[in-house]
């Protein structure tokens, strides 16, 4: 058996409880990485791999990272998915016998980290915990370890749902029971998601005042997160705010998919936020505002009532120009409340931090006051609600230092006045070079010698110098020779000796007092946090309503209204993140009015025209309502929808490789087996991903069906202009078409909605733009001519044949390269067809040609 040294064994000790991280073992101003972490830590950190003598026959592989720095190397392995279990000395190694003590402190995870750059200000950190209700029901909880922020969830619609909301939250680490870790482990894998495995549950009498306003079952999952981050912070949570839940019912619910479709937080490109809603909306001056107005984004409101309080205050702040610009100056000097109050909780809190919390809290009156000057109720009303924290603000005040160093081991943090001992400590070493000048005056009176001086250096400390010349003519009893030079002699006396050790014990004296009392004000902040998580919550909200009155001004939106009903009525609507990237060019602005008699629209017209624009701005203008923000039209009225589907684009299915059209599929399953009347739906060229005839009934019987059974709202686009004589048969639909016209032989697209179906021959006009050349567009047109001739009805729903088309024969009298192209030509889809494609068919067509003369 191997024996190993004693350090070594309390290693090996350690480790076995952190089996899945990597031990962080603290050994002087390093922490070292043993056997397999070393091994892998080396590779993944990039340093060097050593090796240590450890008591056994092979020496055990070694590396380290330098305390100072060590914060950037664990930020590396734990954005990549790791776990680090941090274990520092515990006990003092000067007391220590035999091995010094050594514990774990804390273990940090990808949903627990709490700073560095990894850490975008501006986005929550959240760690979620699952578990599962019933076959399809999931609860879910999460909370952010920073701010303290902590909420709740039922999700329902069976594990791909669950995973979707985990997307959407941008979740990195999931709490799971055994049974859900088995359930989960493939699909994790894809979304790199780390799941740690928590068998107990915090107990009732420790998580009551966290889980109090929960539902029964949503209990269960909200105390297993807590134990979790209980057990791997190892320290105070007093800053976890409780649980909120929020009843889906109030809630305009719209799934991950959908989110990104409509770009409201993500681009379907991925990268920045560029092309987003939110990049559109934030205007927030602060993190926490920022982060307020994602989680708004995540979840408009569903409820009326809720939704004209925050209307009414973007109102108000609108009217008020000059308040809302004085509140924003103000808010810039206010910092991340609610992490600063984490850090508190947490203990990592600097000096810097404190001043920074105190610079926060002294624009809070200044801020209170705009908003009671301001005249308006709800203004008002919220200054009236806003916490000034004076006591706070008062102790910080008194206790911290106009400028703390980030350090708080190295002095200037605690302000002169704030404690009596620590100024006397500072009195003595300030004051000791007066002191000392003094001596020297006294030194020189005593012995009549007019250049000694009373000098310092590190090896002797202070001492008397009086050059040779004078040494013989003075009484030098009391003094004792401590260095000799070349032209004087250096003494001390028992007074300067005293006065040494007080002056310089004072100075180390005074910074471990300092750092007493900070240790000591932090834990007194402790009890302040959730007031300052209030307050922090309302600042957070205000900067949010006045980034919404900005941006409604800047882009002319206006408040839209709501009723009970499921009309909807938008008058020159606009798509406002279209419209802001436009160069120059006008936005066209359109209506958009569904009824309870006409709630669904069929939207045809040519490719580019503008059709998922017009679907999309419909869609935001929904969602930018029930956030509470004013819109971009002229006129909305509005019913309050519950939710929202999509089916638009081909975005990518994050979760499992599946074809285009099988996510297509799902997209719509999913819209159709939860939609209610309402719900708002976009399809978006419904059934492309197919064979035209099969694609085309798929899209027919989709629509029959929301129009008979669900009787939502519905937009949506085709490019089947077949189906819009479905117009005769559903009386719930009507046919739009997006226009677009002909000049000097081009096609000029108008982007305006219009009543009817579009005219067909479009397609042909892109080609023509392509400038394709005559003769193909010339046979396009007749055969276009002859389909038309040909056009057939839409099926009736007891008799769905697909058979829709018959041949149409080609002319006999053509070469076969002529005729090769011509196939080609009539297979071509035109309507899907972009302008650059156009062009690369148009060239493989001539090469065609010309390869076969
Ligand atoms: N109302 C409008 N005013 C001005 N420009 C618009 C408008 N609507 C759309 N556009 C412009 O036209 C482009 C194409 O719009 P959109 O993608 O909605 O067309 P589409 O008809 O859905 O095309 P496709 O059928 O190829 O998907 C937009 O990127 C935008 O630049």
């Amino acid at each position: 058996m191997t024996t190993y040294t004693p350090m070594m064994q309390q290693y090996l000790t350690i480790k076995s409880e952190y089996e899945d991280a990597f031990l962080f073992y603290r050994l002087g101003d390093f922490y070292e990485l043993f056997f397999e972490d070393a091994v892998n830590a080396s590779q993944i950190l990039e340093i060097t791999l050593t090796s240590r003598d450890a008591g056994s026959k092979d020496r055990v592989p070694m590396c380290g990272v330098p305390h100072h720095s060590a914060q950037n190397y664990i930020e590396t392995l734990v954005s990549k998915g790791y776990k680090v279990a941090i274990c520092e000395q515990t006990e003092d190694p000067k007391q220590a016998k035999g091995v010094v003590k050594r514990e774990v402190v804390q273990l940090i995870t990808p949903g627990t980290l709490m700073e560095g750059k990894t850490i975008d200000g501006k986005s929550n950190h959240f760690i979620a915990s699952a578990e599962q209700l019933s076959e399809h029901i999931f609860s879910l909880a999460y909370l952010d370890v920073s701010t303290g922020e902590a909420n709740t969830t039922i999700v329902e619609g069976g594990i791909k749902s669950l995973l979707q909301q985990l997307i959407s939250l941008n979740i990195r680490e999931l709490v799971v029971t055994e049974q859900l870790q088995i359930l989960l482990e493939e699909p994790a894998k894809h979304l790199s998601l780390v799941l740690s495995l928590e068998k107990e549950e915090m107990p009732n009498e420790k998580s009551g005042q966290y889980i109090e306003n929960l539902p029964e079952n949503l209990h269960a999952v909200a105390r297993s997160l807590l134990q979790y981050v209980e057990r791997t912070q190892m320290r105070s949570l007093s800053h976890i705010q409780p649980f909120t839940y929020t009843e889906t019912k109030q809630l305009l619910r719209i799934d991950s998919n959908s989110k990104r479709n409509l770009e409201l937080l993500q681009s379907i490109r991925g990268g920045d936020q560029k092309g987003t809603l939110l990049w559109l909306l934030d205007e927030t001056v602060t993190a926490m505002g920022g982060r307020k107005l994602k989680q708004m984004l995540h979840q408009p409101l569903a409820n009326q009532t809720l939704i004209e309080q925050r209307l009414a205050i973007v109102t108000d702040l609108l009217d008020e120009f000059f308040v809302r610009d004085e509140l924003q100056e103000l808010l810039k000097k206010v910092y991340d409340l609610e992490r600063l109050a984490g850090r508190v909780a947490f203990g990592n809190v600097g000096g810097r931090d404190l001043a920074q919390l105190r610079e926060s809290l002294r624009q809070v009156p200044f801020i209170k006051g705009q908003l009671l000057q301001s005249g308006k109720e709800t203004l008002m009303q919220l200054g009236n609600s806003l916490d000034e924290c004076v006591e706070i603000e008062e102790l910080l005040s008194r206790a911290i230092t106009d400028h703390p160093p980030i350090a708080i081991k190295e002095g200037d943090v605690i302000r002169d006045g704030y404690n009596e001992k620590l100024d006397e400590l500072r009195y003595a070493s300030r004051n000791g070079k007066d002191w000392i000048a003094q001596l020297e005056q006294k030194e020189r009176e005593i012995t009549g010698i007019k250049n000694l001086k009373i000098g310092y250096n590190r090896v002797f400390g202070y001492y008397i110098e009086i050059t040779k010349s004078n040494v013989a003519n003075a009484d030098l009893t009391r003094y004792e020779r401590k260095q000799t030079l070349a032209n004087a002699e250096r003494y001390i006396t028992e007074e300067l000796k005293e006065k040494e050790a007080i002056i310089l014990n004072a100075e180390e004296q005074s910074l471990a007092l300092e750092y007493d009392l900070f240790v000591e004000l932090r834990e007194q902040l402790k009890e302040y946090i959730p007031r300052v998580q209030a307050l922090a919550s309302k600042i957070s909200e205000l900067d949010v309503f006045i980034s919404f009155a900005h941006v409604s001004e800047k882009y002319r939106f206006i408040k839209p209204t709501f009723h009970e009903g499921r009309a909807l009525k938008i008058v020159n609507g606009r798509h406002p993140v279209v419209e802001k990237m436009l160069n120059k060019q006008m936005y066209v602005p359109n209506d958009c009015v569904l009824t309870e008699d006409k709630n669904m629209m069929l939207i045809t017209g040519p490719n580019m025209s503008g059709k998922s624009t017009f679907m999309r701005q419909v869609a935001l203008i929904v969602v930018l309502a029930q956030i509470g923000c004013y819109v971009p039209a002229e006129e909305a009225e509005l019913p309050i929808i519950d939710q929202i589907f999509t089916r638009i684009g081909a975005a990518d299915d994050l979760v499992a490789g599946q074809s285009t059209f099988m996510v297509e599929m799902l997209e719509s399953q999913h819209a159709i087996t939860n939609a209610t009347e309402k719900s708002l739906l976009l399809f978006d060229e419904i059934g492309r991903g197919t064979s035209t005839y099969d694609g085309m009934a798929l899209a027919q019987s989709m629509m029959e069906y929301i129009h008979d059974k669900i009787g939502a709202n519905t937009l949506f686009s085709t490019h089947y202009h077949e189906l819009t004589a479905l117009e005769q048969q559903l009386a719930k639909l009507k046919n739009v078409h997006v226009s677009a016209t002909e000049k000097d032989g081009k096609v000029v697209f108008l982007h305006k909605v219009r009543e009817g179906a579009a005219d067909k021959s479009y397609g042909v006009h892109v080609a023509k733009l392509a400038e394709m050349p005559d003769a193909i567009i010339e046979r396009a047109q007749t055969l276009l001519e002859q389909f038309e001739s040909k056009e057939p009805t839409p099926v009736a729903e007891d008799d769905l044949q697909l058979s829709l088309f018959e041949e149409v024969n080609q002319p006999a009298e053509l070469s076969g390269a002529e005729q090769e192209v011509l196939e080609k030509l009539e297979k071509m889809n035109i309507m899907g067809t972009s302008p650059i494609q156009a062009i690369n068919v148009l060239y493989e067509l001539q090469q065609t040609l010309l390869s076969k003369k």
